[in-house]
């Protein structure tokens, strides 16, 4: 699930032949022949297998931006977008990287609705759409480059007859018209370190090469347990798969609290990759998986040092903006009518992100 973009310029060439390389094999698979009708996976809420445990599909756009100037994909200002959800902590990772590295001018952005609504008036797809106008949604925008009603659409203009899940982030080239890629584990990686003759923080790293295998540690804790672990506990159909992903789950919490009791990041006193996909996972913890997806075993609130550790990364200049609890708490409850049928949204805890943390005095 990592990405394996090294940062260092002499590795481009391997990691070119790579993407190439994974390109190819994704086209093949996710591209159908006429004869051999393909079962389109609709949404997250299908990708649970017959033991009744969710299964994530991995992403199918697998291309890299480069900065060397003769990349197919070069990292020149101004021609690519990224479509995201505010609601999907995956985009707003990758949210998060373009404030952080001073990139929103170089790379624009935009959000779709935050509920999912039916994509075509020919089948019963439901997902991300665009709203017709500026201001019917607040934070949402049409889409301003192809005018696609749906993230279906933009998949398909980028690849005929695509049958995977039409998943946010993408990220658009407006020059060719394609995803260069979904998976925004290797986007936040080539935001990190190939945008930075055109980034206004040039010099931050948020994958330096001596915390390299600590990140990737961490990462492989978070992400199986935590980030994907809250959908595991909110799609489980069983309540085998159910029992177990919570118990993973507080088991890497319980673990993330440790590591925070002596330290101010999660690798160390710098802030890093690895932080920036927890913190995703963690603002969303009490206001919406707490209650939607069932994670109501210990509250995030409930961990001193997580909450505070929650609360100094928001308050990063920059990063509040990433963060739109509207947009988060209406797609959730508003958009799984299998786990909430009437789509009814608690009004509950508003907690204010914004309050003082304890981590300064702590550990600088
Ligand atoms: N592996 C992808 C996952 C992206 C993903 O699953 N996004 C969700 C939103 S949080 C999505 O777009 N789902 C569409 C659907 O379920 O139909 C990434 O990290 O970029």
């Amino acid at each position: 699930m990592l990405g394996l973009v090294p940062s260092s310029s002499s590795s481009h060439l391997l990691c070119r032949s790579l993407a190439a390389a994974r390109t190819l094999s994704v086209a093949a698979a996710g591209s159908s022949s006429s004869s051999s009708p393909v079962k389109m996976a609709r949404s997250a809420l299908d990708e649970v297998t017959d033991t009744g445990a969710f299964d994530r599909t991995p992403s199918t756009f697998r291309s890299f931006v480069f900065r060397d100037a003769s990349a197919r994909f070069p990292a020149v200002a101004g021609r690519y977008h990224l479509y995201v959800s505010y609601a999907c902590p995956w985009a707003s990772r990758c949210l998060a990287y373009l404030k952080l590295k001073g990139l929103d001018h170089a790379i624009s952005f935009s959000s779709v609705k935050p509920i999912f609504e039916r994509t075509r008036e020919s089948d019963d797809h439901l997902g991300w759409v665009f709203p017709a106008t500026a201001d019917e949604v607040p934070g949402a925008g049409p889409d301003p480059f192809n005018g696609a009603k749906s993230v279906r659409d933009l998949y398909e203009i980028a690849s005929t007859n695509y049958t995977g899940k039409p998943t946010v982030p993408v990220l658009w080239d407006k020059q060719l018209k394609t995803v260069v890629n979904n998976e925004s584990s290797e986007i936040i990686r080539m935001l990190n370190a190939e945008f930075n003759d055109i980034a206004e923080n040039p010099g931050l790293d948020l994958n330096p090469a001596h915390l390299q295998v600590s990140i990737d540690e961490v990462n492989g804790l978070v992400y199986d347990a935590i980030n994907n672990g809250v959908y595991k506990c909110g799609f489980a159909k069983k309540q085998g798969p159910y029992d177990e992903a919570v118990t993973t789950l507080y088991e890497a919490l319980d673990k993330c609290e440790e590591i925070l009791g002596k330290q101010r990041y999660m690798c160390g006193n710098q802030l890093t990759e690895a932080d920036v996909r927890l913190f995703v996972t963690l603002i969303r913890f009490d206001e919406v998986y707490a209650v939607h997806f069932k994670c109501n075993k210990k509250l995030l609130r409930e961990y001193p040092n997580l909450f505070n550790y929650t609360k100094d990364i928001y308050q990063i200049p920059g990063i509040n903006s990433t963060v739109n609890m509207e947009h988060i708490r209406k797609h959730y409850y508003g958009s799984h009518p299998s786990i909430n049928p009437y789509g009814i949204i608690p009004q509950g805890p508003n907690i204010d992100y914004n309050a003082p943390h304890d981590r300064e005095r702590l550990f600088l």
